[in-house]
């Protein structure tokens, strides 16, 4: 269980940003929606750990994240937080493969071969196992960033507008990828997004 109280976050110079107070119960999917610049992507970036919040707490399966000392804060985010960001985040000198079986290493984990390639395959994509970043389209590194985020089992996996860069075939894929992976993996699922498609298949909404 996913649960934010009294969380409020101020950039240097910037307005407060509130957040009101949200429970996410095991397997839950949840829309994050809100105007844009309400704080979302802010919200997103506190509750996977990456940006301590000025006041508030956030509770994953108990573990209050920003009590945790930084380096257990990021071991912690890399076994129970996958996240895709708006723009893929790979690392361009390795290939799609061992991307994924970073994302193993940095959480400590061992590292599952045959489940990488059945993450890729499920996307539609195991023909792009040895291929280099800069040799894919938008759309192609989309569905790795979704494979990687799935690679550790997250107890939460966060998507900020996921199927922005994608046609209707590929986000209606990713979209599949996304409910079914996650209700797979016991995993929570939070999707901000604008996109008329995703809001179809998400029945909870969490409004900013
Ligand atoms: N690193 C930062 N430093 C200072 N201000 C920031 C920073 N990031 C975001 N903000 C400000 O905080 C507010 C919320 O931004 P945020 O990106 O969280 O909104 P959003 O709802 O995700 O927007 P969008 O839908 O357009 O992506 C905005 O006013 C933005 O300018």
């Amino acid at each position: 269980m996913i649960k934010i109280s009294s969380l409020a976050h101020v950039y240097d110079k910037g307005r407060r940003l509130k957040f009101p107070n949200w429970e996410i119960a095991d397997m839950e999917q949840w829309l994050l929606l809100g105007a844009s610049g309400c704080g979302k992507s802010t919200l997103l970036n506190i509750i996977s750990g990456l940006l301590k919040p000025t006041e508030g707490e956030v509770l994953i399966n108990g573990t209050d994240l920003y009590t945790l000392p930084a380096r257990k804060l990021d071991r912690f985010r890399g076994r129970h937080v996958g996240i895709i960001f708006q723009r893929p985040h790979l690392i361009r000198s390795l290939d799609v493969l061992d991307n994924l079986e970073l994302a193993a290493v940095m959480a400590g984990l061992p590292v599952d071969h045959e489940r990488n390639l059945s993450l890729l395959a499920g996307l539609g994509i195991a023909g792009l196992a040895k291929n280099y970043p800069d040799e894919l389209s938008q759309g192609q590194l989309q569905r790795i960033s979704v494979a990687r985020a799935l690679v550790n089992k997250p107890d939460l996996l966060i998507a900020d507008e996921p199927t922005s860069s994608l046609d209707d075939e590929n986000a209606n894929q990713v979209i599949r990828m996304l409910t079914t992976q996650t209700k797979d993996n016991g995993a929570a699922l939070i999707i901000a997004t604008h996109d008329q498609r995703v809001r179809e298949h998400i029945a909870k909404t969490y409004l900013l």
